[in-house]
């Protein structure tokens, strides 16, 4: 018998919605969305606004003709089984994805997006009854935020009592499920499951960031969630997880309501993954140099490397326990491993804010020979004074301040000649970790 080749599958979805020339909501928001959380994405544009932070200038619809094509050329050569909608534009529009929903028997999460954040209507005030009569007994999930919970059920919401109320009526409409978000109540969102009349508190606290597409991207993460086979609850905690770590690492783009950003807390784990391989490599090369341990200063050595744009000692990974002398050889204690030294994070920290590029530096043994050395070598030095040091003040983050001051940028070499009970000490800085490491054990052979 020949055996069948083993294929993973990826889930295949689809988002039915606008598009955002800003980049930051409707179809950008749940591509990226998709691609985050690992499924693949597919989509149907159903308008295309010229739209930025400050809200929509203008809306391009498309006609329910163009609509089916590209929902009809996905479901006839792909095995599309959830998909989400978002700007419907139009009662035609959303007529037109009523019939398609059906005729590909896709599970539906409705995002009744009526209005942008930052202004602009992306929803015709004549369709919303149609929405409701037409395409809602064929979702199976809804997630209306409190003013469109408000228009669908009929009813004001202001409190997450108000938000229970219109959850109930909304079900009331044919909706299985009903979450109303509570980006605008208490940032808490309310699941109601109609099956069980069952309603489960999705808590949350208010952060800061950009939220301009976070309810485009919590509805596709729910669609993403819901076709990994994730249960209802697991995907409304999973979905709020997601889209709270995507306003978190929102970024500064217009002028307006700054976008969430939904592949901000993948790339950091690529970022990590990164620095984390160049520092094993780094400590390599030092515990393979036969030179080096003559640089390992009485406290230890320790070599650190930071994300871009660190901010925190737990965005700096070093050397657990450091590296110390063992013999004639220069021994790592631990693993490399973010947060790991208090110390080299302060040193990187401090240079990263005045040259975001420098990210890595190492400490070494000070002598006037290592000195000469370095000067040998043409680094750019410069050095602080601890008996200068104010009051209060974290000697490593201020001492390389106030180093890079004296010397106008972030040179190669800081040193200290100590202090009471403080060993003196020379730091290497540079861009990464194999480069601080190489330049550090090159100072080494020098001392033959
Ligand atoms: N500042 C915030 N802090 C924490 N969670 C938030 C914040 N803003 C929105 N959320 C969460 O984002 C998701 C979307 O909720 P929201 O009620 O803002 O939807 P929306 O109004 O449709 O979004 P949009 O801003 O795209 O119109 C929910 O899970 C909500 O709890
Ligand atoms: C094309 C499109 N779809 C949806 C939204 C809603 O998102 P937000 O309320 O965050 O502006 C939008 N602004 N544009």
């Amino acid at each position: 018998m020949t055996e069948k080749p083993l294929t993973v599958k990826i889930p295949i979805v689809m988002t039915i919605a606008g598009s955002d020339s800003g980049g930051g909501a409707g179809i950008a928001a749940d591509l990226k969305t998709f691609a985050a959380l690992g499924v693949h994405g597919t989509c149907a544009i159903t308008s295309i606004t010229a739209q930025n932070t400050t809200g929509v200038l203008e809306a391009f619809d498309l006609t329910p003709a163009a609509v089916a094509s590209q929902i009809e050329a996905v479901c006839a050569d792909m095995d599309v089984k959830w998909a989400k909608t978002g700007m419907l534009a139009s009662s035609e529009i959303v007529r037109e994805v009523a019939k398609d929903v059906r005729k590909h028997g896709l599970s539906l999460v409705i995002d009744p997006v009526m209005a942008a954040e930052a202004g602009g209507d992306l929803l015709r005030k004549e369709a919303i009854s149609v929405l409701i009569e037409e395409l809602l007994p064929f979702c199976k999930v809804i997630t209306p935020n409190a003013s469109e919970a408000g228009v669908l059920a009929g009813i004001e919401v202001k409190t997450p009592k108000d938000a229970k109320i219109a959850a109930r009526k909304i079900a009331g409409l044919g909706v299985e499920t009903v979450i109303v978000t509570g980006g605008h109540l208490d940032a808490t969102d309310l699941l109601y499951e109609a099956v069980s009349d069952t309603f489960t508190r999705i808590p949350g606290t208010f952060v800061k960031g950009g939220t301009h597409g976070s309810g485009c991207t919590y509805s596709a993460a729910m669609t993403a969630f819901l076709a990994c086979g994730k249960s209802m609850e697991v995907a409304a905690r999973e979905s709020k997880k997601f889209v709270v770590e995507a306003i978190l690492k929102s970024l500064p783009a217009g002028r307006g309501v700054n976008p969430v950003n939904p592949l901000g807390a993948t790339l950091e784990k690529k970022e990590r993954y990164l620095v984390l391989r160049n520092l094993k490599d780094a400590v390599l090369l030092i515990e393979e140099s036969p030179d080096f341990s003559k640089l390992i200063p009485e406290v230890g050595c320790n070599i650190g490397m930071a994300i871009p744009g660190a901010k925190s000692y737990e965005e700096v990974a070093a050397v657990e326990g450091r590296i110390v002398k063992y013999r004639i050889r220069a021994v790592p204690v631990g693993c490399v491993e973010f947060g790991a030294s208090k110390h080299v994070s302060s040193i990187i920290l401090s240079a990263l804010r005045q040259n975001p590029e420098i990210r890595a530096a190492i400490n070494v043994k000070y002598s006037e020979k290592v000195l000469a050395a370095c000067r040998e070598m043409k680094l750019g030095i410069s050095s602080f004074d601890r008996a200068e040091e104010p009051e209060n003040a974290s000697t490593m983050d201020w001492g390389t301040a106030e180093a890079i001051k004296k010397y106008g940028s972030v040179p190669k070499v800081i040193y200290d000649r100590g202090g009471t009970g403080k060993e003196p000490m020379i730091r290497l800085l540079g861009t990464n970790a194999i480069e601080v490491a190489k330049l550090a054990v090159e100072l080494a052979e020098k001392l033959q």
